[in-house]
């Protein structure tokens, strides 16, 4: 399979999910990354990982979403010719939290309005939403509200969101200021950053607190440290250079 443009099950006709079943240790999670990758993965994942957690990266086509996948698990930067993604596709990440290993399944999905009934069929299987919009393209910025409805409709109430405002190293094309996507964000109760997938800036901090706040839910204790998203991202992230403001 092609990784970057053809969902495992991206058909634009309707959903189609495969699940691979069976016993801890028979092998679903290589044969699935041998069926993705083409190659066979020494002890991976499964039986080494202690928690798991979905992650699905939404926005309108072109915002980054695929790029800013690919800046996360290999290091590199797509550029060239924009080939949008079709239906959905998914990347495996380990994140190590304060000791603890968590697995990020990272679905990708189409930002192209003709997929949208694809993707809606997976957002409730979503613990953590990361929704981007371009800060060079309004729309992109001004559809984030109808996302967010979205959300609402088809996610589970307490998933986690983030609003990213990706493309920050462009900055001679901005045309979203960062106050109005803390604006935004803020109204909506949730964390919010500018990143770049080109230069990689914050891109890792993003998921990194999302790991972080998924793994305090799921390993919660009334006597325990207390961890907040958007103080950890407001305390971490870094902000695009003097110039790039408008
Ligand atoms: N300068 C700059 N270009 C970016 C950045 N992220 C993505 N791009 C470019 O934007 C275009 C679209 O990127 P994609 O990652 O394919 O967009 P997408 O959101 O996955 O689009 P769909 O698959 O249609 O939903 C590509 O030409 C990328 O090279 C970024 O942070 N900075």
């Amino acid at each position: 399979m092609q990784w970057q443009k053809h969902g495992i099950s991206g058909a634009a006709s309707g959903a189609q999910k495969t699940i691979l079943v069976g016993d801890s240790g028979v092998g679903k999670t290589s044969l699935l990354v041998q069926f993705d990758q083409g190659k066979f993965i020494p002890g991976s994942f499964s039986a080494t990982v202690g928690i798991g957690f979905t992650v699905m990266l939404l926005g309108d086509s072109g915002v980054g979403k695929t790029c800013f996948l690919i800046q996360f698990k290999d290091g590199a930067f797509l550029s060239g010719t924009f080939i949008a993604t079709v239906g959905i596709d998914f990347r495996n990440k380990v994140v190590t939290v304060d000791g603890v290993r968590v697995k990020l399944q990272i679905w990708d999905t189409a930002g192209q309005e003709r997929f949208r009934s694809v993707t809606h069929a997976y957002y409730r299987d979503a613990q953590a939403l990361l929704l981007l919009y371009d800060i060079t393209n309004k729309s992109s910025f001004d559809n984030i509200r109808a996302w967010l409805t979205e959300i609402h409709e088809y996610a589970q109430r307490d998933v986690v969101i983030m609003l990213l405002g990706n493309k920050a190293d462009v900055s001679s094309e901005r045309v979203i200021r960062s106050e109005d996507g803390e604006t935004l964000a803020r109204e909506y109760g949730v964390p919010f950053m500018e990143t770049s997938a080109k230069t990689g800036m914050n891109v890792e901090l993003a998921f990194l607190a999302i790991a972080k706040e998924l793994k305090y839910r799921a390993l919660w204790q009334p006597d325990g440290p207390s961890f907040q998203i958007r103080d950890f991202v407001e305390s971490q992230k870094k902000r695009p250079s003097c110039c790039s403001v408008l």
